[in-house]
């Protein structure tokens, strides 16, 4: 199971692998439109330069034609790392793109996926990550759980490499159920991680300790001082 941070901004970055066990990050044209407008080779230089071995680093084409896809691929792998995972959205151009990636020895996250047979195709076609969108799917009254499950399930059945790193989470009850369903990582942003630690009742249960040990002992707290 692994937990990655859905931004590219350096400060969120920092901070919350510090904190948290965080395995990779992932960004898409959106999320790079957050941060304005970048130097975007040197900034994911630098995100690169923050990774611990092991970690992932998922980064998504720009264009929409097979070349551009190609060429954006390309680029990315040259000037940032090749062990960059590429991410493709699951189009029918996207699919010819993952095979083409695969067959050059690149990482792929088929990302943008809706439905099952979007993912069933990125697992046949060989792609590292495939990447459902949990709570667009909800919206879309698809059942994300389902997917999920079923995606799982064809990945035992066909004992395929392909992980599944669910994305598009809006809150931490999707982010458990998909875990559940058989995801291998999650992708999330910061902000919702620490809005789901530090809720009122932890609060409260941490501060009523302290207060019950400072009633007996005092101030301090400190095992030599008793
Ligand atoms: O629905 P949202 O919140 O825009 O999320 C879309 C998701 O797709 C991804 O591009 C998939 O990796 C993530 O970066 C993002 O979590």
């Amino acid at each position: 199971m692994r937990f990655l941070l859905d931004t590219i901004n350096i400060p969120d970055i920092k901070r919350y692998s510090s904190h948290l066990p965080i395995s990779g990050i992932t960004c898409n044209p959106s999320i790079i439109k957050a941060e304005g407008h970048i130097d975007f080779y040197k900034q994911m230089q630098d995100i690169y330069g923050l990774l611990n071995p092991g970690d992932t680093f998922h980064i998504q084409v720009s264009g929409t034609t097979k070349e551009q896809m190609l060429w954006d691929a390309h680029a990315i792998i040259q000037r940032i790392g090749n062990d960059i995972s590429i991410k493709v959205p699951t189009t029918f151009t996207g699919l010819q793109v993952i095979k083409q990636l695969k067959e050059e020895g690149i990482n792929v996250t088929a990302t943008a996926i809706y439905t099952k047979i979007q993912g069933l195709l990125a697992i046949a076609a060989g792609a590292d990550y495939i990447a459902p969108y949990y709570n667009r799917m909800q919206s879309s009254g698809i059942d994300a759980e389902d997917v999920i499950r079923s995606f799982h399930q064809a990945i035992v059945r066909d004992d395929s490499d392909t992980k599944i790193l669910a994305a598009s989470f809006h809150n931490v009850i999707q982010v458990t159920t998909a875990l559940e369903a058989g995801a291998d990582a999650v992708t999330l942003p910061p902000a919702l991680l620490k809005n789901a630690i530090d809720i009122a009742p932890v609060e409260q249960a941490v501060s009523d300790f302290s207060a019950d040990w400072a009633a007996v002992f005092g101030a301090g707290n400190y095992i030599d001082r008793l």
